[in-house]
């Protein structure tokens, strides 16, 4: 099976750089500046004890070499229209493609673009950055890409990528119900964001003082009301892990969207806070800390943008 990742950073460059270890048929598209990394560096995933030098294949949007079969799509919200028009030579009429965005308002994009039957629905449990060198640096352990048709079908194409993407030294899911994964995931990293962007700081830090432990299960409660309304509700099982991991004492976590926000990068304003709460007000959800976390972020994008 042809796979194209579009995009080698933080999750592309894990995902894909563990497919081409395994000996998967990978290239990756990327852009001029990463491109020349990749080719004087290698592709490195390091962190955990790990230093693994991969030498990927890669093309660029003007040298895509006809269809491939699987298309996973690894950009974050800034790149999303410029990936979608890049990539398009790459899509014949078997194509399918996995996105593994945080948040929802991808997959109305690339439906738009290339059909509803093109385009499965996706999630990336991992917890990765690019580090000062270029090299994809783990966080932590997690590494897991669930996927599945978003009517949660199944067929014999959908069953080859899972082969495709399985026994590759990564964890697979082959989800029958990933709509709704893909909500409780959005629920988690909303208010996972939110707790550290209002309360500015880690987990731990915010917990730690007064008010810190109601923050998080305000913004949880937010959220997860979202996702109640909009047909997928989150189950008490899982709200009760997410609120033990946002209220977890001496916790170190943050979200790679605070991550960016204190590197002064831009952040996923809108594909985490601004589509939620657009969709939140559209179904009468009241929203108010979220709402304030979107125009936070708004802010420094702004800001960003003009430096
Ligand atoms: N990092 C993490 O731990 C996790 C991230 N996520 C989500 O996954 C998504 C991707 O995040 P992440 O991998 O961290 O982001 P990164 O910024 O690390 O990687 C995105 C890559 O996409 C590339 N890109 C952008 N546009 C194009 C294009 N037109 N053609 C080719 N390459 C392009 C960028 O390359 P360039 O150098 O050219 O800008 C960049 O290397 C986000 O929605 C994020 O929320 C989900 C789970 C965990
Ligand atoms: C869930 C988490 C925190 C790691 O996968 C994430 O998706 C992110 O940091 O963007």
């Amino acid at each position: 099976m042809r796979i194209l990742v579009v995009g080698a950073g933080a999750t592309g460059g894990y995902f894909g750089g563990r497919l081409a270890q395994a000996g998967r048929d990978v290239t990756f598209l990327v852009r001029e500046g990463r491109a020349r990394t990749l080719r004087e560096r290698g592709l490195r995933i390091v962190g955990l004890g790990e230093q693994t030098v991969l030498e990927p294949r890669l093309v660029t949007a003007d040298t895509i070499d006809g269809p491939y079969d699987l298309i996973l799509v690894t950009v974050k919200e800034s790149g999303l229209t410029g990936a979608v028009a890049d990539l398009a030579p790459a899509v014949g009429p078997d194509t399918l493609i996995v996105p593994v965005l945080n948040g929802m308002r991808q997959i109305d994009v690339l439906v738009e673009r290339f059909g509803e039957q093109a385009v499965l629905g996706g999630i990336a449990y991992v917890m990765t950055t690019i580090d000062a060198d270029g090299d994809i640096l783990r966080l932590a352990g997690m590494h897991r890409l669930a996927y599945g048709r978003r009517d949660g079908s199944v067929d014999d194409q959908v069953r080859a990528v899972h082969a495709a993407l399985s026994d590759a030294g990564f964890d697979t899911a082959l989800s029958e119900r990933i709509l709704g994964a893909m909500w409780s995931k959005w629920t988690f990293i909303a208010a996972l964001g939110a707790v550290c962007v209002l309360g500015g700081g880690t987990v731990g830090e915010v917990g730690a003082v007064p008010g810190g432990t109601a923050l998080a299960e305000a913004v949880l409660a937010e959220a997860a009301s979202v996702a109640a309304a909009a047909g997928h509700p989150v189950s008490e099982q899982e709200i009760g892990v997410y609120r033990g991991m946002l209220t977890a004492q001496g916790s170190d976590d943050t979200s790679s969207l605070f991550r960016d926000l204190s590197a002064g990068l831009p952040v996923e304003a809108e594909q985490i806070f601004g589509d939620l709460v657009a969709r939140a007000e559209a179904l009468d959800v009241a929203v108010p800390s979220l709402a304030a976390v979107a125009v936070r972020l708004r802010v420094h994008n702004a800001r960003v943008a003009k430096e």
